[in-house]
């Protein structure tokens, strides 16, 4: 393939993840970093790539900062962001497609802990947008014989399940750590599977897209295993820390916390019915201890699965 020129925003875990992925396929890639030397402006000189791993905080800041400066009509937006903004409820490709509304926007996610990655180990990942031809470049650039890309048509769907999925691996990142047995891990997160959807649906994202790898997949990568950032938060919680000590020896982003925030907002608003949200959203808050979410969850009125 053609060298292409990539601007990567966030040099976090991520990003440099996809900047290794990108280089060792022979395209040029620049990493920008708020604490780096290099200036947003130079980072994005030619760039027809420009893939942002900022966390969630921080989008709408950058994609502001990107408007003023210089860009050919052909650039690429791509996010890698797992978050949805607080005050509005969007998704980071929200905020970079209102930003750049006559640039393509792709979405990039999948079960994709940075650490396995970047040790080369095998995996697969989603690129998703309207614009086919867009989510095929970026499928080519990233391609490698140890990373699988898919492309899809949802890049909603894509995005949140990447998003959703945090909270449940909060969840079961309790139930691991409680020690609550195999058969409670399987309810977790098959019943997370499910709110998932009815979240995502209300978004107006497909059910399809959650059985795929963006939604199921990363369901399962970061619900078992203890590199995802948002099963330690749960863990260590279940582990009898709170909340401001966990986060403050976290390396990186736990995204869940703040995802669940935005959801239980949405939830009352809109009178969303997510019974795991709110038991995490509880514990986080410090309203429950990990045992008190159990039994709320475990003790509600018995129904019918399909409802
Ligand atoms: N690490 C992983 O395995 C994966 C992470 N993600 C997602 O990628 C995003 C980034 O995750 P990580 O790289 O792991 O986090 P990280 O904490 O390692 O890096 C976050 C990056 O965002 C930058 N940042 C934060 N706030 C900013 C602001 N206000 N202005 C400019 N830059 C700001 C930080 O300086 C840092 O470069 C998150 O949304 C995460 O959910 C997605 C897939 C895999
Ligand atoms: O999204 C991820 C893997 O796909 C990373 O998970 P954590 O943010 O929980 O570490």
């Amino acid at each position: 393939m053609q060298e292409t020129t990539i601007a990567i925003l966030g040099a976090g875990a991520w990003g440099t993840a996809l900047a290794n992925l990108a280089e060792a396929n022979g395209h040029k890639v620049r990493l920008w970093s708020r604490h780096g030397t290099e200036t947003l402006e130079a980072v994005l000189q030619n760039a027809q790539i420009v893939l942002s791993a900022i966390s969630m905080k921080g989008v709408r800041d950058v994609a502001l900062q990107v408007k003023s400066c210089p860009l050919s009509p052909e650039t690429i937006f791509v996010t890698a962001t797992k978050g949805l903004e607080p005050q509005t409820t969007a998704t980071p490709s929200q905020i970079w497609q209102a930003a750049f509304p006559d640039h393509p926007v792709v979405v990039l996610s999948g079960p994709n802990l940075s650490a396995e990655i970047q040790q080369s180990l095998p995996a697969a990942t989603v690129v998703a947008s309207n614009i086919t031809t867009a989510a095929e470049k970026v499928q080519l650039i990233f391609s490698a014989p140890r990373f699988r890309v898919y492309t899809n048509p949802d890049p909603l769907g894509v995005e949140l399940g990447g998003t959703l999925k945090n909270v449940m691996a909060i969840a079961s990142g309790v139930c691991d750590g409680l020690k609550l047995g195999t058969n409670a891990k399987a309810a977790l997160v098959t019943r997370g599977l499910t709110e998932m959807v009815r979240i995502g649906n209300f978004l107006g994202a497909k059910t399809e897209t959650f059985y795929g790898l963006s939604g199921l997949g990363d369901l399962l990568a970061t619900c078992n295993s203890p590199l995802s950032r948002n099963y330690q938060v749960g863990y260590q919680m279940a582990g009898g820390q709170t909340l401001t000590n966990v986060l403050a020896n976290l390396p990186g982003t736990a995204e869940g916390v703040n995802t669940c925030q935005v959801l239980m907002q949405l939830a009352k608003q809109q009178n969303i019915y997510m019974p795991i949200t709110e038991q995490v959203y509880r514990l986080l808050q410090g309203e429950v201890t990990p045992q008190q979410a159990l039994d709320e969850l475990m003790l509600r009125d018995i129904k019918p699965e399909y409802h």
